[in-house]
This record gives structure tokens, C-alpha cells and sequence, in this order.
């Protein structure tokens, strides 16, 4: 796939505070259409609270978030309605409603943001979807009957049922074993190269960011101190930088 030079999220000088807590104090992201960006951070520093950020669940302090050539903080009612159908947002819970069938919690989204649409069309569209993450044969069970993973990977298609020009990841490795963490890494690549989605990619996982990630951002201190390739960035002999590269392998 070509790179895009088109500039789908731009971020600058963001700040956000809970009473005294400086959770973002200054940062400055800007990406373009296709590029995913896996961003590391430890638990508590801000990485949750910059995607609600974007997608309009939290106002900022200071700083603009321009995001599909609109500026969030100024989108309300059926322009933020619109907008959240643009951006899509995979929980880290993969939160699937319990009580509905897999085929159910797909249609959900649909149902809700799409009008005038045909059982035919619903079908097709709730198959296409578990299809591209390898799961049609799931369509009647219920989410208590998947392992993690399969529930991880039902959540990313249940966001994109609505085709999202830009996909937000929280943590979507987080309880998963080794491997089938590498088939989620590889099942964000494919999102990429099938949709042409625009990706963050937040995580705790060294590897899902190496992998999925054509750039990591590690936020260190409520900034995006070092934004760059993995192997660029963990060359960086900052030792906060080489704490979390290492965290692994302490006792
Ligand atoms: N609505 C809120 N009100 C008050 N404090 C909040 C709110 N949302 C987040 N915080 C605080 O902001 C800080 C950053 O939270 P956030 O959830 O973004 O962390 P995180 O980097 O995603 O952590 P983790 O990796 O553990 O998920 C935390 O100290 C949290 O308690």
C-alpha cells in the first residue's frame, strides 16, 4: 500500500487534569490516513483518557484535537453521532452484552447507527464482519461460550461493522496468551490492509506494539516524549525508556 501524506488525526499541546492530577500535560500526535501508532505507557498515565479525548467522551484543558478534518471539541448531537461512526472503539473488556448472541451483539451497532437498513443487508453485513475476523462459525453462540480471545476478536468486529475510517485499540492483548495474542497483532494488520484503517494501538504488550505499530509513542511523564519506529525508540538510552523495555526480565 502507498503511504498517504493525507493527515487524518492532529493533536497539539493537549492537556488534561482530574482536580490536581496532571494526567496530559502537552501532547502532540499528528497521523496520517492509514498509519497505525501503537502507544506504551504505564498503567496511569493518561493512555485511556487521550482516547476518550478523541472521540469526544472527555473535553480537553487546553490544545485541539483535529480529527477527520474536524475539530472535536466544537462536534455535538447528530455531527458527534455521525463522527463516532467515522471513529471506532474496541474496549479493552471487548464489552459484548451477555445476554445476546454473537450474531445479536453485532447487529447492535448497526441497528443503532444505520437507518432504513433490510434484515438481507443486516445478515450480510453481521457475517462479513465475523467472517474477517475468522469467526463466522460463531454467528449463534453466546459470547460466554468463546474463549478471550475469540471474545476480543467478536469486539473488533462488532466495531467494524460500520466500517470506521479510524480504529482506537485499548489494550487488545491485555489476558491473552502469547499466541493468540500474535493472531490479534495480526488481525489489526489485516484491519489496515483490508479497511485502510487509521489505527491507535494502545497496549502494555512489547510485542503487539512492535508488530503493529509502523510507530510507537511512549508516554512518559503526560507527553509523548519519544514518537518513532520500535527499534528507534527503545535505541534510546533514557532510562525510563529502557525500564519499560526491560520490565520483563526483573525479578
Ligand atoms: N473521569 C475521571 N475522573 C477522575 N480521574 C480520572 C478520570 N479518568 C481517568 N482518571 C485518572 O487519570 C489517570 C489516567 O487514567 P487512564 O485510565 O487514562 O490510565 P491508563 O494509562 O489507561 O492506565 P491502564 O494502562 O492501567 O489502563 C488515572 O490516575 C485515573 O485515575
Amino acid at each position: 500500500m502507498t503511504p498517504s501524506t493525507e493527515q487524518v488525526i492532529s493533536i497539539k499541546g493537549l492537556r488534561k487534569s482530574f482536580g490536581d492530577l496532571h494526567v496530559l500535560r502537552g501532547v502532540d500526535l499528528e497521523m496520517t490516513r492509514g498509519e497505525n501508532v501503537a502507544v506504551l505507557g504505564r498503567s496511569g498515565t493518561g493512555k485511556s483518557v487521550l482516547i476518550k479525548l478523541i472521540v469526544g467522551l472527555l473535553k480537553p484543558d487546553a490544545g485541539k484535537i483535529i480529527v477527520l478534518g474536524q475539530d472535536v471539541e466544537k462536534l455535538q448531537g447528530l455531527e458527534l453521532d455521525q463522527f463516532r461512526q467515522k471513529v471506532g472503539f474496541s474496549f479493552q473488556s471487548s464489552a459484548l452484552y451477555d445476554s445476546m448472541s454473537i450474531r445479536e451483539n453485532l447487529e447492535f451497532p448497526l441497528i443503532r447507527n444505520v437507518r432504513n437498513l433490510g434484515r438481507a443487508d443486516i445478515d450480510k453485513a453481521v457475517e462479513e464482519a465475523l467472517d474477517s475476523v475468522g469467526l463466522s462459525q460463531t454467528i449463534n453462540q453466546m459470547p460466554s461460550e468463546l474463549s478471550g480471545g475469540q471474545r476480543k476478536r467478536v469486539g473488533i468486529a462488532r466495531t467494524l461493522i460500520l466500517k470506521p475510517e479510524i480504529m482506537l485499540y485499548d489494550e487488545p492483548t491485555s489476558g491473552l496468551d502469547p499466541i493468540t495474542s500474535i493472531e490479534i497483532n495480526n488481525l489489526i494488520n489485516e484491519v489496515r490492509e483490508r479497511f485502510g484503517a487509521t489505527s491507535i494501538i494502545i497496549t502494555h504488550d512489547l510485542t503487539c506494539a512492535k508488530t503493529t505499530g509502523d510507530r510507537v509513542a511512549m508516554l512518559l511523564d503526560g507527553k509523548f516524549e519519544r514518537i518513532g519506529p520500535f527499534d528507534e525508540v527503545f535505541a534510546d538510552p533514557d532510562e525510563r525508556i529502557q525500564q519499560f523495555y526491560n520490565y520483563k526480565f526483573v525479578n
